[in-house]
């Protein structure tokens, strides 16, 4: 089963994908962490994000056994990758990986912005979570407060902002969601609800195919 969560920054995608895959027995891979690496080696090696080739030169020389790096985390990672993944050539770059992810048995999870849309369009589940942008900003807040960098909120709901913007109106896969994406808007949930409700949508879904 391929299950594909996509959504805007700090939604709860990755939230919601690591219990899922624990759920139903999945791999799970975040997706944003690809483009996090690239910008985060770019950055390190002095290189310029608005480069496309250095940025696709980057991709194309991506480990993913070094995606567990907390470097990756932070706010200037997730700026970062907003900006490279722009680049056609870094989207073409990961695309492979990412599509052998999930065709490896039993499937996968796989959480970021075009996994319905254009890595896995015929993924089993496809849910697209949203909550407002201040409530994102709320929540990405508390977790960079917890991981001991500085959460100036202003700061953050304008990241969130901007982020949404760029993401939504790229022309090489913009974040939306997949004409048959079931939409979970987490805004009044918890952690704990939103996972009940997309346990409810993968149970349906896949109780549907089997009537099919
Ligand atoms: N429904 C929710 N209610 C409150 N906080 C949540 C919820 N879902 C996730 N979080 C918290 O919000 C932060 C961002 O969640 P995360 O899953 O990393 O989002 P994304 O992958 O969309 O960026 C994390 O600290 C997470 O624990
Ligand atoms: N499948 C994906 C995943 C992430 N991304 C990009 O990578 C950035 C960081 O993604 P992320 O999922 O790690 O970010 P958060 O939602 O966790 O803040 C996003 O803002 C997107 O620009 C993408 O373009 N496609």
């Amino acid at each position: 089963m391929i299950i594909a969560i996509d959504g805007p920054a700090a939604s709860g995608k990755g939230t919601l994908a690591r219990r899922l895959a624990a759920r139903y027995g999945l791999p799970h891979l975040d997706s944003g962490l690809l483009y996090r690496a690239v910008a985060h080696h770019l950055a390190a090696h002095g290189g310029d994000l608005a480069d496309a080739a250095a940025a696709e030169r980057a991709a194309r020389a991506l480990d993913p056994g070094q995606l567990g790096d907390p470097a990756l985390r932070t706010r200037g990672a997730g700026e970062g990758a907003s900006i490279v993944s722009a680049h056609p050539g870094v989207r073409a770059a990961l695309l492979d990986f990412q599509r052998s992810f999930a065709a490896t048995a039993p499937g996968a999870v796989i959480d970021g912005r075009d996994i319905g849309t254009v890595i896995c369009p015929d993924a089993d589940v496809k849910i697209f979570v949203t909550a407002s942008p201040e409530e994102r900003a709320r929540r990405r807040a508390l977790e960079l407060e917890a991981r001991g960098e500085p959460a100036d909120h202003a700061a953050i709901l304008a990241d969130v902002r901007r982020r949404d913007e760029r993401d939504m109106t790229r022309a090489t896969a913009p974040l939306k969601p997949a004409d048959d994406a079931v939409e979970l808007d987490t805004t009044a949930l918890d952690a704990d609800g939103a996972f009940a409700a997309a346990v409810a949508i993968v149970d349906a879904r896949t109780a549907q195919r089997r009537r099919a």
